[in-house]
């Protein structure tokens, strides 16, 4: 079942290790069928360069398995929380890449400071707070994933306009409208991480991109405006 989808999941599993946004299985991607309500994701602990299409895992939003014989990755629930909250996302993507894990493992957002950022992420990639010990004890992925939730809720943040966020004391986490794309934003993430760690290091007194120039840049990026979405 849903062969496509898992050749397009498999492929944008096996572009984490090209990009080397992973170190041994630190990252996992996942699609889904809206239609059919069903989630193609990749099989805990298994190595990039032996995974298969017929390894992949088909769940549904409640977490059962529909086929596959190996476990689903750990943040399946994380994944599935953010399908069921962000309708327009297909595909989602977990990485421990090092640049960004380091802002996240800081707690700190990523401020805009120039084009590179502007033309993917519309403004701060925000950084969720941590979880309570209860939350961890209670359901680490799926808090996690309710965590994600509320930040951007919490701020009114547009998930199309913000592919991306730090998880405290974890990683990130990135979508997109396919599995492909969230692999996209990923990569993105990491070089905006770098290059604003780098920026820091050069310049103390760093100043952030001007939100003119940050609106003329997501318009000309995606022909629409990140909060409206009109022309
Ligand atoms: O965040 C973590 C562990 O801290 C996980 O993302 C693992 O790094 C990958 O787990 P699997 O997908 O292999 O279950």
């Amino acid at each position: 079942m849903l062969e496509k989808l898992k050749q397009e999941v498999l492929e944008a599993n096996l572009l984490l290790p090209k990009h080397q946004l992973v170190t041994f299985t630190w990252g996992n991607v996942s699609g889904i069928d809206r239609e059919q309500g069903l989630v193609v994701i990749k099989p805990s602990g298994i190595p990039y360069e032996e995974l298969k299409a017929e390894d992949l895992v088909v769940v549904d939003l409640e977490g059962r398995i529909v086929e596959g014989d190996l476990r689903p990755s750990s943040d399946t629930p994380t994944h599935l929380a953010l399908y069921k909250a962000f309708s327009q996302i297909g595909g989602v993507v977990h990485t421990h890449s090092p640049w960004a894990t380091s802002w996240a493992q800081a707690g700190r957002p990523i401020p805009p400071l120039g084009t590179t950022h502007a033309d993917y992420y519309y403004g701060e990639i925000p950084c969720t707070r941590s979880l309570t010990k209860e939350e961890i004890e209670r359901a680490y992925e799926l808090e996690t994933g309710n965590v994600i939730i509320e930040t951007f809720q919490n701020r009114a943040i547009n998930p199309t306009a913000m592919p991306g966020v730090l998880v405290t004391g974890h990683a990130p986490f990135c979508w997109g409208k396919n599995a492909h794309q969230a692999v996209h934003n990923a990569v993105v993430l990491e070089e905006v991480a770098k290059m604003a760690l780098q920026t820091y290091q050069l310049n103390l007194q760093v100043q952030e991109i001007d939100q003119f120039l940050l609106d003329k840049h997501y318009l000309r990026k995606h022909g629409v405006h990140a909060y409206y979405g009109q022309k």
